[in-house]
C-alpha cells in the first residue's frame, strides 16, 4: 500500500503538487490523470524519491519513504517512462537484467527470467533478446522497459506515460497486454496519462488531478457517473458518457448464457465474454446483426448477447 499525506512540492515559489492525500491500495492500479503540468510525474517522482517532497509523508507499507534507503526502495519499485529510457549501447536482454545484475542474482537465473519476461512481453527471445533497443520498433521497446521494469519482481510498478509516443493501434495493444499481465502478476501499479480513455480503462481507481491538487478519486465507473466537478465533467465528455460506460462492461455482464456451453463452430462470427459492450453493439451495428455469439476463454460458444439488451442495459 501506497499513502501520500498532505504532501507537496514547490519548485521556487510555484506549487507543482498541493498538499495531496492519497491512498494506493496493494494490486490496485491506481491511475493519475489530468492536463499538462498538473502535478502528476512530480507526484510519482515523488513516490521514488527521485523528487523530494518539500512537506508530507510518503509511507510504503506503512513505511516512510525517507527512512528507507533510495536504491533500496528504488529496487522495489519498476519505474517506466516515456520513450523507455533503454541504454542504447546494450542489448534488450541485459537491458532488461539491469536490477537482477545489481542485486547479484546467479547467471542462470537472469537469464531464465529475461526469457520468462520476454514471453510474457510477447517478445520472442530468439529474436529479440539480442537486439540493441534502436533495432526495435517503438511498441517493442516499450514492452522491454516494461520488461526491465519487472525484472527483480518489485511490489510496485510506476509507469509515466509509458505508451504516450506509440501510435494508436500499438498503444491499444499495449493497454491490453498490461491488463493481462496485471491479472497475472498484481502490481500496486501508479500510473500516470493525460488521456481519460487510457485511464478508464486500465484504472481500479482514477485520482484526476488540477493545478496540482487531487479534485476526485474514484472507481472509473463512478467518474463517469458521478464527476465531482465541471472540470471532471468535462475531462471524461459529458456526451460521450454513455458509450464509455458501456465500454467498462464486459459482455458477460449482459449476455444470456446457454444450459451448457457448445463446441464453437470454425471461423464464427462473436465476440469473447471478456470483450466489453460496446464492441459487440459496434459489431452487431456494423454487419446489421440483432445477435451475436458469445465464445467463453476456451473458445466455445458459451452464449448469445443480444442488440436489445445491450441498449436496455448497456450502460
Ligand atoms: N524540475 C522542475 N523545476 C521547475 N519546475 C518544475 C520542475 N518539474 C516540474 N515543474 C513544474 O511543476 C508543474 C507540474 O509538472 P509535472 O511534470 O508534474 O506535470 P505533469 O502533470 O506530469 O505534466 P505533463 O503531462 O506535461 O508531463 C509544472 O508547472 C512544471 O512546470
Amino acid at each position: 500500500m501506497i499513502e501520500l499525506k498532505k504532501v507537496t512540492r514547490r519548485f521556487g515559489d510555484s506549487v507543482a503538487v498541493d498538499r495531496i492525500n492519497l491512498t494506493i491500495e496493494t494490486g490496485e492500479v491506481c491511475v493519475l490523470v489530468g492536463s499538462s503540468g498538473c502535478g502528476k510525474s512530480t507526484t510519482l517522482r515523488m513516490i521514488n524519491r527521485l523528487l523530494p517532497s518539500s512537506e508530507g509523508e510518503i509511507l510504503v507499507d506503512g513505511e516512510d519513504v525517507t527512512s528507507m534507503n533510495p536504491q533500496q526502495l528504488r529496487l522495489n519499485m519498476g519505474y517506466v517512462i516515456q520513450g523507455t529510457g533503454l541504454f542504447p549501447h546494450w542489448t534488450v536482454a541485459r537491458n532488461i537484467a539491469m536490477v537482477p545484475r545489481l542485486l547479484k542474482w546467479p547467471k542462470e537465473r537472469i537469464d531464465a527470467r529475461v526469457d520468462e519476461l520476454m514471453t510474457l512481453l510477447d517478445l520472442d527471445p530468439a529474436a529479440h533478446a539480442h537486439k540493441y533497443p534502436q533495432q526495435l520498433s517503438g511498441g517493442q521497446a516499450q514492452r522491454v522497459g516494461v520488461a526491465r521494469a519487472l525484472a527483480a519482481d518489485p511490489n510496485i510498478l510506476l509507469m509515466d506515460e509509458p505508451f504516450g509516443a506509440l501510435d494508436a493501434i500499438t498503444r491499444e495493444s499495449l493497454q491490453q497486454e498490461m491488463l493481462r499481465i496485471q491479472q497475472q502478476v498484481r502490481k500496486t501499479t501508479v500510473f500516470v496519462t493525460h488521456d481519460i480513455d487510457e485511464a478508464l480503462k486500465l484504472a481500479t481507481r482514477i485520482a484526476v488531478m488540477d493545478q496540482g491538487r487531487i479534485i476526485q478519486h474514484d472507481t472509473p465507473e463512478n467518474i463517469l457517473r458521478r464527476p465531482a466537478s465541471e472540470f471532471v465533467e468535462n475531462l471524461v465528455g459529458k456526451q460521450d458518457r454513455g458509450l464509455k460506460l458501456m465500454s467498462l462492461r464486459p459482455v458477460r455482464d449482459l449476455m444470456d448464457r446457454h444450459q451448457s456451453p457448445k463446441p464453437g463452430a470454425a471461423g464464427a462470427e462473436g465476440v469473447k465474454e471478456d470483450d466489453n459492450v460496446r464492441l459487440a453493439l459496434s459489431v452487431m451495428l456494423w454487419q446489421d446483426l440483432p445477435e451475436m455469439a458469445v465464445f467463453n476463454a476456451q473458445g466455445q460458444e458459451s452464449g448469445v448477447i443480444t442488440r436489445e439488451r445491450i441498449i436496455q442495459g448497456g450502460a
